[in-house]
């Protein structure tokens, strides 16, 4: 039985997690910690998730790492100077590992894949993600992480800059700029996740959309980071690696 703790346990997805590994015959959830209880309460887990919030985030990854708790991570905010301070707490603490997931649907992981996998192929990709209006971050991890793999596979592939000949717009009309794709965020009642990137060529479109339509979407990627984490050495960001991708 792997002893599972839960962060953010009383969330919106955190819910769905606590559910899920208390389903599963190969896990034991000993702990389900939200926003007052003591971290401490995780002694005894030998892999944590955590879907809390980017601000409290590092801070959970630090005592987890330092006590040789494996994180599971769905909480998004993760810049390349975040990745960097995990993959040095996890040097100073031999044999614990680390997965961060910003997204761990696999048809989102799909999504994303599929995205970078047609990059090279166009002139143009723009990205629009819509989300609930309770989303603490802007864009999300997944669009984020989505321009990131793009803007790589253009690179490697050679690509010339995108067209574009805008010269007057308001501020944040041509929405963010990660990596030199532009990522739109949409906040609208009604949404749970979902995610549009628009390639663009020579007198035809690709648009791969995902929506999520559940939050339970998220508990069989979280599930096989808890099953895959201890044997994965060091820090893994993103779900693709267990996916064969
Ligand atoms: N990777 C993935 O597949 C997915 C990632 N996410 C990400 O996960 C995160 C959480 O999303 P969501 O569940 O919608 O958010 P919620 O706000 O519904 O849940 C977060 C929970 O964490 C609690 N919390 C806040 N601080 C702490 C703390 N220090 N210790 C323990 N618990 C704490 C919050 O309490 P309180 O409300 O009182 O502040 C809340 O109950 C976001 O970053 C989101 O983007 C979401 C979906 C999928
Ligand atoms: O906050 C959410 O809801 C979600 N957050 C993640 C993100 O920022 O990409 C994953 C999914 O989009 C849902």
């Amino acid at each position: 039985m792997i002893k599972v703790g839960v962060l953010g346990a009383r969330g919106r997805v955190g819910v769905e997690v606590c559910r899920a590994v208390e389903a599963a015959t190969d896990m034991e959830l000993v702990a389900a910690l939200d926003k007052d209880d003591s971290i401490e309460g995780l002694a005894g887990a030998e892999v944590v998730v955590d879907f809390t919030h980017p601000d409290v985030v590092m801070g959970n990854l630090e005592w987890a790492i330092g006590h040789g708790v494996h994180p599971v991570v769905g909480t998004t905010g993760f810049d390349e100077g975040r990745l960097e301070t995990v993959r040095r707490w996890l040097a100073a603490s031999p044999g614990t590992n680390c997965l961060i997931a910003p997204n761990f649907g696999i048809a989102a992981v799909l999504m994303m894949h599929f995205a970078q996998r047609a990059a090279r192929y166009f002139e143009s990709v723009e990205i629009v993600e819509l989300h609930h209006p309770n989303k603490a971050d802007a864009p999300s991890g997944t669009a984020r992480r989505t321009a990131e793999i793009v803007a790589e596979a253009r690179a490697e592939a050679g690509a010339a800059r995108m067209p574009d000949a805008t010269t007057t717009a308001l501020d944040g009309a041509r929405g963010a700029d990660v990596e030199g794709v532009h990522v739109h965020a949409v906040r609208l009642s009604g949404l749970i996740a979902h995610q549009e990137v628009l390639l663009g060529g020579d007198g035809e479109i690709l648009t791969i959309r995902h929506d999520t339509m559940s939050r339970s979407a998220f508990t069989p990627g979280v599930l096989l980071g808890v099953r895959r984490v201890r044997e994965q050495p060091g820090l893994t960001v993103g779900l693709e690696p267990l996916l064969d991708l």
